[in-house]
Formats: C-alpha cells, sequence, structure tokens
C-alpha cells in the first residue's frame, strides 16, 4: 500500500525507481590467528585474489566513469595495484599466522600512519589506503563493497549521508534519485545533488526504513517518497525528459530588466560545465575546493595554474573569485585548528588571515598573477566578513596587487545590517545565504534535525538580504547572490524584488531560473518580496510565493 515518508526536499525533480541502500561501513576484523591445521599459503592466495578483484573492479569502473570520479577511482586503482600492501599482508598471514582480513587492515593500517607521519603529498594517500583495506577486506569476507554500489541498472539511492568522496562517484545516469535520513538542505550531498541534477530529499528520518528492492516515487522539491507508487505514476515521471532547461546566456526580467545569471564553480571541469550551460560568468569559484584534503599550503604556482584554469574558460566575461573559505565543514589544516570548541562561530574564511596572514598574501599574489594572464574579468572577494574594518583591511591588500575590483561576502547577520558601512568600502557584495541562514536562524546547516529551520524562505533571512541590498543601493553597488537561494526558481525573483543584481548558481539550474524571471515582471518581484516578507514562517512564505506564480506549475518545478 502506498504511503508516504518527509524530508527536506532539496533538489528539485521527480525521480522513480527501486532502492539500493548503501552498503554499511566495513568493521574492523577481530584479531584473530589461524589455527594450527590452517593452509597458510591458501590464505595468502584468497588476499592476491581479493587485491586484483578489487584492482580490476576500480579500473573498471574508472574507464567507464566521466568527470572527477575518474581521478578518483584512478588513484584507487593504483593503490590497490600497489604491492607494498599485500607484500607486507602475506608477510603478517605466513610469520605471525594472522587471519587474512586482519592483516590486510593491520599491513594498511601501519602504511596509511607511515604516510602519515611524512606529511605533505604523501599523508594525502593516507586515505586512498583505508579505502582499499575496506574494499580488500570487504571482498575477503564476501561484504558488499564501500561506497556507492556500482550497479548496471538505474536506481534510488538510500544513505544515512553522503561523504565527499562517495559523491564525486555518483553517476547521474544510473542514480535516478537520492534520500538520506541524515544531511541538511546545505550539506555537500545537498549541494552535488543540484550540481548533477539528481532529485534529492534530505533529514528524511523514515528512510532509515526503506530497503533494497522496493519500488518508491521521490520529489525532490516537496521532499517526499512515496512508497509503492502506482505504476501510472512511475511512468508518468520516467517518461519525463531529464537533462537542464537550456539558458540562452542572458537573464532579464519579463519587463526587461537585466539580473545577471552566474554560475557556482570550484574547479575547470566545473568551469567548463557553466559554459557549456551558457552562464554569463562565475559568480562564485569556491578556491578552496581546489586544495580540500591538502595537508599544506599549495605554491603560489600551483595556485596560479589551478586559477588560471578556471578563469581561462571565460573569456572576457566576469569571474568572482572567493579567497580561501577554510574552517567549520571545509577544514585546511595549513590555516585551520582542529581543536576549536565552535568551528562554525570560530576562525573561518577571512578570519584565518589574522594567524595566518601570509597564507592570504600569497593567494592574493597567485590571483594577480593568474588575472594578469587571462583575459577574464576578475573580481575578488573575501568570505565571513562581519565588519567594515575587515572589508577595508581586505579591499586594501587587493587594491596593492593590482586587484582592482574587490568585494565581500556577506554571509553573518552584522554585514547584512551593516551593509552599507560594509559597501562604502568595497565594490560589490555577494550574499552567501547558506551561512546567512545558518546565523540567522542559530541552526548548523549540517544538521538534519534542524533542517526545517535552516531554509532561506525563512521571512529573517529575507529581511536581511532586504537590508543588505539596500546598503549597496545607497552606494550604487551591485549586492549579488551566490548561495543555494539563487538556485530556487521560486525563490529567485524574491530575490529580484529585494534589490539582489545577480544570482550566481548550479550551471543546472540557470534554465529554470532564467524561465522563471523571463516570466514575471520587476514590479510582480517586488509585490512577491513583499509577500514573503509579510510571512510569518518559512512555509507561508513559500506558499505564499508560489500561489503566486503558476509559471513554475507549468514548467513542473
Ligand atoms: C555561498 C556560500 O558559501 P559556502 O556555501 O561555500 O559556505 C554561502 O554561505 O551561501
Ligand atoms: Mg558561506
Amino acid at each position: 500500500m502506498t504511503s508516504v515518508l518527509d524530508g527536506v526536499g532539496v533538489s528539485p525533480g521527480r525521480g522513480a525507481g527501486v532502492v539500493v541502500t548503501m552498503p554499511a561501513p566495513v568493521p574492523e576484523p577481530a584479531a584473530s590467528t589461524l589455527g594450527p591445521d590452517a593452509d597458510v599459503e591458501a590464505a595468502v592466495a584468497a588476499i592476491d585474489d581479493a587485491v586484483r578483484s578489487v584492482q580490476a573492479d576500480l579500473a573498471a569502473r574508472a574507464a567507464r566513469a566521466t568527470g572527477t570520479a575518474v581521478e578518483v577511482l584512478t588513484v584507487t586503482a593504483a593503490m590497490a595495484a600497489d604491492t607494498t600492501l599485500s607484500k607486507e599482508s602475506a608477510r603478517k598471514v605466513r610469520d605471525e599466522r594472522t587471519a587474512p582480513e586482519r592483516a590486510v587492515w593491520e599491513a594498511a593500517g601501519d602504511l596509511a600512519a607511515r604516510l602519515e607521519s611524512l606529511g605533505g603529498m604523501m599523508a594525502e594517500r593516507a586515505h586512498d589506503v583505508r579505502d582499499v583495506r575496506e574494499r580488500i577486506v570487504a571482498a575477503l569476507t564476501g561484504r558488499r563493497a564501500p561506497g556507492v554500489p556500482d550497479l548496471d541498472h538505474p536506481f534510488v539511492l538510500v544513505a544515512a549521508d553522503l561523504a565527499p568522496a562517495d559523491t564525486a562517484t555518483l553517476d547521474p545516469e544510473r542514480v535516478l534519485a537520492i534520500v538520506t535520513s541524515g544531511g541538511g538542505p546545505t550539506s555537500h550531498t545537498a549541494i552535488l545533488a543540484r550540481s548533477l541534477g539528481i532529485p534529492a530529499v534530505v533529514a528524511a528520518p523514515g528512510a532509515v526504513e526503506l530497503v533494497d528492492g522496493e519500488t518508491v516515487l521521490v520529489d525532490g522539491a516537496q521532499g517526499t517518497i512515496e512508497r509503492d507508487p502506482s505504476a501510472e505514476d512511475v511512468a508518468r515521471v520516467l517518461d519525463r525528459p531529464r537533462g537542464p532547461r537550456a539558458f540562452d546566456g542572458q537573464g532579464r526580467t519579463a519587463d526587461g530588466v537585466r539580473v545577471q545569471l552566474l554560475a557556482n564553480v570550484a574547479d575547470p571541469a566545473g568551469a567548463s560545465a557553466a559554459v557549456a550551460a551558457g552562464a554569463e560568468g562565475v559568480g562564485l569559484f569556491r578556491t578552496e575546493f581546489c586544495f580540500l584534503g591538502r595537508t599544506e599550503e599549495p605554491g603560489v604556482d600551483e595556485q596560479v595554474a589551478a586559477y588560471r584554469a578556471v578563469l581561462g574558460a571565460f573569456g572576457g566575461r566576469k569571474v568572482v573569485v572567493r579567497t580561501l573559505d577554510a574552517g567549520a565543514d571545509k577544514p585546511l589544516p595549513f590555516v585551520t585548528a582542529d581543536d576549536e570548541p565552535n568551528p562554525a562561530l570560530g576562525v573561518r574564511g577571512l578570519r584565518t588571515a589574522v594567524r595566518h596572514p601570509e597564507v592570504l598574501t600569497r593567494q592574493l599574489d597567485a590571483i594577480a598573477r593568474a588575472a594578469a594572464a587571462e583575459e577574464a574579468d576578475v573580481w575578488v572577494m573575501a568570505p565571513m566578513v562581519a565588519t567594515p574594518d575587515e572589508a577595508q583591511g581586505f579591499a586594501a591588500a587587493c587594491r596593492e596587487r593590482g586587484l582592482s575590483t574587490t568585494g565581500v561576502m556577506i554571509e553573518v547577520p552584522a554585514a547584512a545590517l551593516q551593509s552599507r558601512w560594509i559597501l562604502e568600502q568595497v565594490d560589490f557584495a555577494s550574499i552567501g545565504t547558506n551561512d546567512l541562514t545558518q546565523y540567522t536562524m542559530a541552526a548548523d546547516r549540517e544538521t538534519a534535525d534542524l533542517a526545517a529551520l535552516s531554509t532561506p524562505w525563512q521571512p529573517a533571512v529575507l529581511a536581511l538580504v532586504g537590508a543588505a541590498c539596500a546598503g549597496g543601493a545607497e552606494h550604487g553597488r551591485p549586492v549579488g547572490v551566490c548561495g543555494e537561494a539563487a538556485a530556487d526558481p521560486a525563490l529567485a525573483p524574491v530575490l529580484v524584488g529585494l534589490g539582489v543584481t545577480s544570482l550566481s548558481m548550479t550551471p543546472r539550474a540557470l534554465g529554470d531560473v532564467a524561465a522563471v524571471l523571463a516570466a514575471t515582471t520587476s514590479e510582480q518581484c517586488a509585490e512577491l518580496a513583499k509577500i514573503a516578507l509579510a510571512s510569518p514562517t518559512a512555509t507561508a512564505a513559500r506558499d505564499a510565493v508560489r500561489a503566486q506564480l503558476p509559471v513554475l506549475e507549468e514548467l513542473g518545478l
């Protein structure tokens, strides 16, 4: 019988298919030794067989994969092929009569610890060693391999949450929808699902009841998971064409007011996707993603190369480069402490420059060199700015290096309320609604239990967006939005009505947002903003605005 589970819709669209659950993590095998009659050479051969099958499986997946998954899988396959691990495991079996799965576990643990003690690039391989270890132990003990299942049919992926490493291997051709019991609307899972165009519902506690093989219909806009849906409903979903709506490369309202529609990118692959989707430029280049997982600061030359790879894709168009946003959910060991009691309220974003000013100055040097070498119109902004003094210091450091268009992100309520003073110091601002929501509602953006609070539809958040825009208007300075709110086709006209001059989003959302704006006049946008601000709750704001936008239904949004 049909029943419906509720969660938080984070990536719009509907997907229907059979459930496949993420395998449970591989547990550490108990310390055990082979009995006196055990065949030691057969145990060693079992390890070799398991290593070979893991290596072949990863190599085959790498050959089929696209984008960042190719690199992730190729590196892991190469790690499996390295004989250091199998030799040391065999030695433990032969010399110490350790059971094969335990021998692999211990040998890989020692190897990972050695790599970590070497630091730098070597330390970064420790994670791959542990990944390979789990795969070999799974093969030896007859368990399912960890990570996103590699199946030859489409499915709905159900998990507690997805780690960034899992999400890198998601294949949008196979994964029809994602459901997680944990996660929040701005978690990595949500951001990635949106960028891949996979419908997703997070923070659905009932998802733990879903079992492999049952059929569900997932609605990523409404946040629902229908169990055992009718065959007609499933057919209707499967018949709908998938893929993003086309965008003609110029955002404007129905009465012709220009609203720049830009892309959020994190690496050269994202830059190519943004160009292919017709983005007018980049509204947020998250530079820290070029360096996540690194234990040491990348050198200036390496940074120049990474930035040029993104700038080069955009010709003479605008690219807003954000300086490192390290800390909280994106720790970078070379600038962030791992013992902060309250990291989201701690030393993150521009604040890391107080203790490590040289990291910021080297990054600005690298951005300046990259900007000089490429055609792109480079704008530079700092994350997590709270005061006009911080804005002034950052702008001065940029201008010293010839980076003339400088700005800040507004993601702290204080900055939104003080924006008239902040925008006296800088040329533009970009509102990070993910963090602005987190700090306005005092609700950790990664916590599933707080997902109902963590939405930019909260009227308090929208009031702060309005305040930030008013501060920009006083100085005639542009104020954009580059948080996930910009990608919500129902919220986009509200943001424009609040005074936002550009919207930056995952490239896949550009067509939907452009289509809704093209059907809405600037006067209607202002009216929608008033309606949202006058609503008592986020749900009331969303419902009231959606009721005024029949175009959403017509476009299937
Ligand atoms: C765009 C934002 O920054 P990030 O999601 O990278 O913290 C934001 O906070 O809205
Ligand atoms: Mg942010």
